[in-house]
């Protein structure tokens, strides 16, 4: 059962304050806003201990990295929402340990590929690489450069072993097709791969573990070390103090706070007084050297509502819950949380314990909202638009945590932690006098047609007013399909079919572009098929030039997507 309100939040003074404080110190609080900023830079790592920060580096190193010498392994990821840097972390810190315990010269070190300016792979001889699928089958936006370079990329590796763990999600019909173009371009480019390439579907800890042991059962091997020449060069990291940002700015990501009453509960639960010392996720962020209390880590650095098999195997050890099928159900049931599993399986706690417990969960990731305001109308005020999620299962009430805490949380006039994070694909024409169809958002100019759906006139037209007036003002053609409004659902899709005539004319004619934005799961599948449709009517042709044509309006940026499952 869901109740969604819709909201808009502005953020300017937000904004301003982000800008304003990046990469300066902050007297030391409660807790550092700067603590939580995602830092944009690269980030160099020779080890993926969450706790030890002896050995990580700061931005600030422009000295060689690699100054030690050793068998070099580079471990690259690319992520969107931080699932493939965590994976990737603890590949660093096991290879690390490998080496420790074997005494061997593996060395190391992690790098995400939004940085492929600054290594050089014909330099690497040995690569592993963790990399996720995003929004419509895309690369996460941080990694689409290093894409675009390896696919224009002609001359062919003359020394590099690899090979790529591929996280997606099999809910989504490209499933893990990042990682599957990648390993399939290094192969073309005759880099050969050591382990056998595996994809993860969601956060499978057993595929990842397989493919880590035989990560580490390579590097075990003679013919690793053969591999890897022990006179490796260095490379220069000079470069990489320059600044990245590249100006696009497409959707802000809010770093949310868990509800303080929820987590005081935690607390209770834990025997934790909310005063004890908790390590900070180093991965995800830059916190204070000597971690933060248990309280502030629980309301801002860990996720306690997602589970990870780590933290329940760590409970199920102390649990005196004695039904196994109950506890069973208990770790099956996607949708448990901290709480409900504290409350449920009766455990013993210690305090130990308690903060064992904490140090497993997941770091808390940012939540992503487009930004729905532009910079053109007010350079200083960014707003977004929420949906308020509230539901229910197992008989409680549950909440989103962001967008509860922006509507509950959040004051006016209050500073919340945000980034800004870009979409460069997802950018108007460069020339302004083309036709474009937007399905599903609300943003235009020119000759734009909008075809926008929701569930009822009266309930969840976004930006109703504005809409109607740009359409009476001519400057936008505005069809809405409202799936509750009448007896019969009418979806976007059912108004493009409609229009076959006028899209197929704006395509084929007036080299429209078509933007679609919103649901992944239906919609923008159910698009995808309508426009397919349109193209074998008007073309007199079937489904395989049909779908053609379209592949080739996506390579050539005509067909954009912006999509997410809700
Ligand atoms: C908006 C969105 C779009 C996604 N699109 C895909 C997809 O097309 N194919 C896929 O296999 N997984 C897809 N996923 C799932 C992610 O790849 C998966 O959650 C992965 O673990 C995320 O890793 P990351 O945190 O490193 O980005 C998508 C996830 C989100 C939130």
């Amino acid at each position: 059962m869901w109740e969604v309100a819709c909201f808009t939040v502005f953020l300017a003074v937000v904004v301003f304050y982000l800008f304003g404080t990046l990469g300066k110190t902050h007297d030391s609080g409660n807790h550092s806003l700067d603590a939580f900023i995602r830092k944009k830079p690269p980030e160099l790592r020779s080890d993926g201990d969450s706790v030890s920060k002896a050995s990580r580096r700061s931005f600030g190193d422009t000295q060689h990295y690699m100054a030690d010498r050793g068998r070099h392994i580079l471990i690259l990821y690319g992520t969107e929402y931080g699932f493939s840097e965590e994976v990737a972390t603890v590949l660093c810190r096991r290879i690390q340990q490998f080496a420790d315990v074997n005494k061997s010269a593996w060395n190391p070190r992690l790098l995400s590929v939004e940085h492929f300016n600054h290594f050089d792979l014909d330099q690497e001889q040995m690569c592993f690489i963790v990399i996720s699928t995003s929004g419509d089958g895309v690369p996460p936006s941080a990694a689409r450069g290093f894409m675009e370079a390896l696919v224009a990329r002609e001359q062919p590796f003359s020394r590099l072993a690899f090979s790529v763990l591929a996280l997606g999600d099999s809910n989504y019909p490209h499933f893990c097709r990042t990682g599957k173009l990648l390993a399939n371009r290094l192969l073309a480019l005759e880099a050969h791969h050591v382990v056998k390439p595996a994809e993860v579907d969601g956060e499978d800890w057993d595929v990842i573990n397989q493919w880590m042991h035989a990560v580490l059962h390579w590097l075990g091997s003679p013919s690793a070390a053969q591999a890897v020449d022990l006179q490796h060069e260095y490379l220069d990291w000079a470069k990489i103090n320059q600044s990245e940002s590249d100006g696009y700015s497409d959707a802000l990501g809010i770093y949310p706070m868990n509800n303080p009453d929820v987590v005081q509960h935690i607390l209770d639960m834990l025997l934790l007084s909310g005063g004890e010392c908790v390590p900070v996720p180093s991965q995800r962020f830059e916190g204070d050297e000597n971690g933060v209390s248990s309280r502030e880590a629980l309301l801002w650095y860990y996720d306690i509502k997602q589970l990870t098999m780590a933290t329940l195997s760590a409970m199920k050890n102390v649990t005196s819950m004695e039904n196994a099928a109950n506890r069973d159900q208990i770790i099956n049931s996607k949708d448990m949380e901290l709480v409900d599993v504290l409350e449920e399986w009766d455990i013993n706690c210690s305090s130990s314990f308690s903060l064992d417990i904490i140090s497993t969960l997941r770091p808390l990731q940012p939540r992503y909202y487009s930004i729905s305001s532009s910079p053109l109308l007010d350079k200083n005020l960014l707003t977004i638009t929420a949906a308020v999620v509230r539901y229910t299962t197992h008989g409680k009430p549950r909440e989103g945590v962001a967008s509860t805490y922006l509507q509950d949380r959040l004051v006016i006039g209050g500073q919340c932690p945000v980034f800004v994070s870009s979409n460069p694909d997802f950018r108007l024409p460069v020339q302004n006098n083309i036709p474009i169809i937007l399905i599903d958002l609300a943003k235009t100019r020119g000759n734009a047609y909008l075809y926008f759906g929701c569930r009822h006139p009266e309930k969840d037209f976004l930006y109703r007013k504005e809409l109607e007036t740009w359409e009476s003002k001519g400057i936008v053609k505005l069809r809405v399909a409202f799936s509750r409004h009448q007896q019969h659902k009418v979806y976007v899709q059912h108004l493009l079919q409609e229009d076959s005539y006028l899209v197929w004319n704006l395509i084929a004619e007036e080299s429209a572009v078509v933007y679609v934005c919103g649901d992944a799961w239906n919609m923008a599948p159910d698009v995808n098929t309508t426009l397919l449709n349109i193209i074998r009517c008007h073309m007199q042709c079937g489904i395989q030039a049909a779908e053609d044509f379209l592949a080739e309006m996506e390579a050539a940026g005509r067909y954009k997507k912006d999509v997410w499952l809700v």
